[in-house]
C-alpha cells in the first residue's frame, strides 16, 4: 500500500513538472476547464460527456508523452542532431492530430447548442 501511494506521488510529480514547464500543457488544462465549463451549462447528454473526456485525455497524454520524450531527447542529445529533431518534431504531430481531433469533436458537440442559445 506504501508503495502504491509512492508510485501515485512520483506520478503526480510528473503532472506538476509537466504543468510548470510546458505552456501547452497549461493551456490544454484551461481549454479543457471551459469544455468542461461548456458541457454543464448546455447541458449535454452522457453520450456527449464521454467524447469530450475522451478529447480531453486524449489531449492531456500525448502532451505529456511529448513533455516525456522531449525531455528524455534533450537528455541523450544535447546538441543538433537531425535524428533528435524528428524525433521531438514527430512527438509535437502526435498532439496536433490529438488536438484537432478535440477541437473538430468540440464544434461537434457545442456548436449547434450555442446557435439554439441565439
Ligand atoms: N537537439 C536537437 N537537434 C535537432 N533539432 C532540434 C533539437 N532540439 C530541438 N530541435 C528542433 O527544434 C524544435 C523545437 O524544439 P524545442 O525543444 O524548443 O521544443 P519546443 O517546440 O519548445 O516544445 P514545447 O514548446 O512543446 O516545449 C524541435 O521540434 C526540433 O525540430
Amino acid at each position: 500500500m506504501r508503495r502504491l501511494i509512492r508510485s501515485f506521488g512520483f506520478a503526480f510529480k510528473g503532472l506538476a513538472y509537466a504543468a510548470e514547464s510546458q505552456p501547452n500543457f497549461r493551456i490544454h488544462l484551461v481549454m479543457s476547464l471551459v469544455a468542461i465549463a461548456l458541457g454543464f451549462a448546455l447541458h449535454i447528454s452522457t453520450a456527449e460527456w464521454q467524447w469530450v473526456m475522451l478529447c480531453i485525455t486524449l489531449v492531456l497524454v500525448t502532451e505529456l508523452l511529448n513533455t516525456a520524450i522531449e525531455t528524455l531527447t534533450d537528455l541523450v542529445s544535447p546538441t543538433y542532431n537531425v535524428k533528435a529533431g524528428h524525433v521531438k518534431d514527430v512527438s509535437a504531430g502526435a498532439v496536433v492530430v490529438a488536438a484537432v481531433f478535440a477541437f473538430i469533436t468540440g464544434m461537434i458537440i457545442f456548436i449547434p447548442k450555442l446557435i439554439l442559445l441565439f
